[in-house]
């Protein structure tokens, strides 16, 4: 080859056979595009059309499809064959080279090759390390690959499709050249072998790169017109001679070429599925390695499955437990609700009943201090008092007692007002009393106050009213308290209702039975302040004289004002019960007491003022008509006994003190008759009223003198009076020689049962029951 032929050898391109593996495709362009600097690449291609028939696995023939369906599918295939040249072009273009690309389709891919070969005029052809056995032995430099192809050889990008004819191929095996990659490949020589140099065709044992030299056979000229006859019949000797040697040569070197192809290809085959062998054994490891993971996760789930199971039963048995116990729970639980319900209602009372008993509790607590205090104040007067003669419950009262008994002496408390002061209606340790409020005293100390409360205390009679209490340091008494107030009260019509001339007579005797009391005692025997304000009646019209001992305890200079002006000027009714003597010469004695007493008496028959009564009833007396002057509103009076009262009063009324009446031999002696007759008359009344709402008081003669209740056993004693059988004996008892009631000296002790008296109080019980 001379050097323009090397020049144009230089310029045409390397054909470089790539196949559908892609990375070793483009190992090979890599390896051609180092190995041939500045040499243009041309890619060849044998694109192996599907075997339709293969691919329906024989069930069906391709003449069954339908030419669309065939043709569409092989478009397809060629669309993937130039997707993949694709690909090696831009692999290229990435390495700055220029390609261009070279295909035929054709099922064998050897003679594919050669068909290309033989198409376009291929000088060198680099293949795949499989190709080495295209052939084995080096080619002689500067032979040549004859072909026989008619066809010119195309080098547009699209390529031109062959035939795929056996007779256009006449290759000269001999004359292709095999280059191998320097650094792996060596000559039979053991030189190494410069791809660069086209002459240098090596045979390769290894995988490395085929290069194939193929020095394309000038075409033999069957023919020249320049020739002689001989020289022509040589010519065409020759030629048919060349021809034939071309031929076997092809043929020997096509066979060659095709084995090669073959053996290339089915290593390719067997290295592709080794590799595939290899990917499906590390897929397989994987996947055995996932499943074991898979078996070891499912392991794992299993147990976890089976402990879930396990706790699902256990709490499924709870629950089933839970439910077992469910209504006895619930049955519990209203149990509890309602017993919570009354625990709470049972809390609510006693918190109540606590609140009451506090209440209970602190007001009896008051009351016990109370009690206590008045139990030790009782204590010492017992032993400053060691007669057991003192009743009284309230000495040694404090102001605070009094100011609380009246309330703080508030004005609708007061019952009354006398010269020595007030007098409260109050309440001490739930006993009513009536607290007379005296004026302070500078010349009497506090204990000579108490002396004379203690003689006044002493002073214990039915007729006479209880001196209880007192305070020193105030100076005030404190008396029973008397119902039905006083006798002025009825004169001067301040109560609505009339006393009985019963009544009337009663009280007359009681004042009798009081004052024979007091005059016989020696320590207070004159009461001196004697008419109807003191006078009181208790609810059963049981007469209660009051006010005497007072004068004792009041001197006569500390009297705020003088008596005789207060009297007449203020009020000269009061002076009208007064002793004229004791007026005048200011001396008081018994005898000033029964001139009060009969001035009284004139009153209980008339209900005349005072002042002139005497006189009045004197002229009646006189005149022989006591009638006028009598007080009708109280019954028919009986007249003797009316004037007996008249006449006694007058005697009583005597200026002189000797000319008075003497209080037992006269006075009682008049009116003690007439306790019978009063008596009598008054049960006979009774009897007659029985249904009467006023009879509903008990009477007062159904009540012990001494006892103050409805007597059980009424027994008529010495002086007259009836008594409770065991009062009078005890009374008798005792020591007493004397009446209860009179205190007069009794004849003799003899007790007589009162029958009368007896079934009157039956009666009367009976009705009232
Ligand atoms: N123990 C008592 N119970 C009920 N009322 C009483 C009691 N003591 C007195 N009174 C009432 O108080 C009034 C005044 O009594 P007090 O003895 O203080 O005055 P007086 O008798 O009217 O005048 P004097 O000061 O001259 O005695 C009486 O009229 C009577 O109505």
């Amino acid at each position: 080859m001379g050097s323009e032929g090397e020049t144009s050898d230089f310029n045409s391109p390397i054909y470089v056979a790539v196949g559908r593996n892609v990375k070793e495709g483009k190992s090979l362009l890599n390896w051609a595009v180092e190995n041939f600097e500045g040499r243009n690449i041309c890619l060849v291609h044998v694109h192996q059309p599907a075997n339709l028939v293969s691919l329906l696995n024989g069930k069906l023939s391709a003449s069954k499809f339908k030419n669309q369906a065939i043709n569409a599918y092989q478009e397809f295939e060629r669309l993937k064959m130039e997707k993949l040249m694709n690909q090696y072009l831009l692999f290229l273009s990435q390495m700055g080279k220029e390609a261009d690309k070279v295909w035929i389709e054709m099922r064998n891919i050897e003679k594919g090759i050669i068909q290309l070969i033989i198409q376009h005029n291929i000088r060198r052809l680099i293949m795949g390390a499989g190709a080495e056995n295209f052939t084995a032995k080096p080619v002689e430099s500067g032979s040549l690959l004859t072909t026989n192809a008619t066809s010119s050889p195309s080098t547009s990008s699209g390529g031109t499709t062959s035939r795929d004819t056996k007779e256009n191929l006449d290759v000269d095996a001999e004359n292709v050249q095999y280059f191998e990659h320097p650094t792996t490949s060596m000559g039979e020589d053991g030189s190494t072998m410069n791809p660069s140099d086209p002459t240098m065709g090596q045979s390769s044992e290894d995988d490395t790169p085929l290069f194939v030299n193929v020095e394309c056979l000038e075409h033999l000229p069957c023919s020249s017109s320049n020739t002689s006859p001989d020289s022509e019949f040589q010519e065409k000797e020759t030629c048919d001679l060349s021809n034939k040697l071309g031929h076997s040569i092809i043929d020997a070197n096509s066979k060659k070429i095709e084995e090669s192809l073959r053996r290339w290809r089915a290593e390719e085959d067997a290295l592709e599925a080794v590799r595939k062998a290899e990917e499906a054994e590390s897929l397989c490891k994987e996947e055995i390695n996932r499943g074991r993971e898979i078996e070891e996760l499912l392991l794992r789930q299993r147990q976890e499955i089976e402990t879930m199971k396990n706790q699902h039963d256990q709490v499924l048995k709870e629950l089933q437990l839970i439910q077992d116990q469910k209504p006895s729970l619930e049955s519990r639980l209203r149990e509890a609700c309602c017993s919570e319900k009354e625990l709470e209602d049972k809390i609510i009372q006693a918190v109540n009943l606590l609140i009451t008993f506090k209440g209970t509790r602190d007001k009896l607590q008051i009351e016990y201090d109370s009690a206590i205090r008045q139990v030790n104040k009782y204590r010492a007067l017992q032993t400053e008092d060691p007669s057991g003669i003192l009743h009284a419950h309230f000495f040694g009262l404090s102001f605070s007692d009094i100011v609380e008994a009246t309330q703080n002496f508030k004005p609708s408390q007061k019952i009354g007002e006398g010269r020595y002061g007030s007098v409260f209606k109050g309440m001490l340790c739930h006993v009513k009393v009536a607290i007379k409020m005296l004026p302070s005293s500078a010349s009497q100390s506090d204990s000579e106050f108490k002396n004379e409360m203690e003689i006044l205390c002493r002073v214990r009679h039915p007729n006479i009213v209880s001196l209880i209490g007192a305070c020193p340091e105030s100076r005030s008494l404190v008396y029973e308290y008397i119902e039905n107030g006083s006798l002025e009260n009825y004169f001067s019509s301040l109560t609505k209702t009339s006393l009985s001339w019963q009544t009337r007579i009663r009280i007359a005797i009681d004042t009798c039975s009081a004052l024979l009391f007091l005059h016989a005692n020696n320590s207070c025997s004159v009461h001196g302040n004697l008419k109807p304000s003191n006078i009181l009646l208790d609810a059963n019209f049981v007469t209660k004289v009051s006010g005497f001992g007072i004068s004792n305890l009041i001197s006569q200079n500390e009297i705020p004002f003088n008596m005789h002006t207060f009297c007449n000027k203020n009020d000269p009714e009061k002076l009208a019960y007064m002793d004229p003597e004791y007026i005048e010469n200011g001396e008081l004695t018994t005898e000033s007491d029964i001139y009060s007493y009969g001035v009284i008496l004139l009153r209980l028959l008339t209900a005349r003022p005072a002042i002139g009564l005497v006189r009045d009833v004197k002229c009646a007396l006189e005149r022989g008509n006591l009638e006028t002057v009598l007080d009708m509103a109280a019954g028919d009076w009986p007249i003797e006994q009316a004037k007996q009262l008249a006449n006694l009063a007058l005697r009583c009324c005597q200026k002189d003190r000797v000319d008075r009446s003497d209080l037992v031999s006269d006075v009682w002696a008049v009116l003690e008759p007439m306790r019978e007759l009063c008596n009598s008359s008054q049960l006979t009344s009774i009897s007659s009223c029985m249904d009467s709402s006023s009879q509903h008081k008990i009477p007062s003669h159904f009540l012990c003198p001494i006892f103050q209740e409805v007597m059980k056993d009424p027994h008529v004693a010495g002086d007259g009076f009836t008594y409770e059988a065991d009062a009078i004996k005890g009374w008798f008892n005792s020591g007493h020689k004397t009446s209860p009631m009179t205190n007069l000296k009794l004849d003799n002790c003899d007790l007589l049962p009162n029958y009368a008296l007896y079934y009157a109080i039956q009666e009367w019980q009976q009705q009232n029951t």
